[in-house]
């Protein structure tokens, strides 16, 4: 049976000094952070993923957006070497939870720099964002890595958002969906769907039809419903603040026979 697990890192109590770059710098509120952490983590639990917090970095203001840290693919946990140097130190951690739950590691090394957000796999297709976190030695060690064992790896240019999946991310039947504006070549992607929110190109696939989805995108989330999928919605204003996502907050573990 494939796995399902989910990789979550409990908020840093220096969270309000994480990085900003591409917006504002706003007040972000620790205590409704967690309390929002809380449901997100909840939320997959009750769709049927079991989570696995990995050791806190309470050092490390941006620990919680763990999906930065680590690509997997398949059984194989690449380990990143994140564009932000405030960041290296949070890969130990997770290093050590997928070493214990039997993957495979490989890692990105100097002079490569890539964020776990500049990857969305599709099937065995895997876009990878070159942009403000990753490097073009990152995305050459990306394809080393992982197009022996099958996949076929898509470089992205990335100028306007954070991340990849900052502008994009994929419907269950491999749609991608993006907000426009945000996004350097929309017409990479063969089957596009433009989404009217820019938070509302985050989607985590929980499983069937059910995605969750950030509160601050509504009408996506009705034209989501409109299309016959189940938005689930959870409220991560705090982490949205720091330019965070619903998936940089965890890394699902899928194909995992262990
Ligand atoms: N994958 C993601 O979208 N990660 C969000 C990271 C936000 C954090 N404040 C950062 O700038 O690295």
């Amino acid at each position: 049976m494939p796995s399902k697990k989910a990789l979550v890192r409990h908020p840093s109590p220096r969270l309000a000094e994480g990085l900003v770059t591409h917006i504002e710098r706003e007040r972000v509120d620790a205590d409704l952070a967690v309390e929002q952490w809380e449901a997100y983590v909840q939320a997959l639990r009750t769709h049927g993923w079991e989570t696995i917090e990995v050791d806190p970095a309470d050092d490390c203001p941006d620990s919680v957006f763990v999906e930065d840290t680590v690509v997997m693919y398949r059984n194989v946990a690449l380990i990143a070497r994140p564009g932000a140097e405030s960041r290296r130190e949070e890969t130990a951690g997770v290093e050590e939870a997928v070493a214990g739950l039997g993957c495979s590691v490989n890692w990105i090394w100097d002079p490569g720099t890539l964020d776990g957000g500049d990857v969305l796999k599709i099937g065995d297709t895997v876009y990878v964002g070159r942009g403000g976190r990753t490097n073009a030695a990152g995305v050459q060690q990306l394809r080393a890595a992982f197009e022996p064992l099958g996949a076929r790896v898509v470089a992205v240019p990335v100028s306007k958002v954070l991340h990849l999946k900052t502008a994009v991310t994929a419907l269950p039947d491999g749609t991608v969906i993006g907000h426009i504006p945000k996004m350097d070549a929309p017409s990479l992607f063969a089957r596009f769907l433009p989404v009217p929110e820019e938070s509302g190109a985050h989607v985590v696939l929980l499983g069937g039809d059910k995605l969750l989805m950030a509160a601050s995108a509504p009408k996506t989330a009705e034209l989501f419903a409109d299309l016959g999928y189940e938005p689930v919605v959870v409220d991560i204003s705090e982490f949205e603040k720091l330019e965070g996502c619903v998936t940089c907050l965890s890394v699902r573990l899928r194909e995992l026979y262990v």
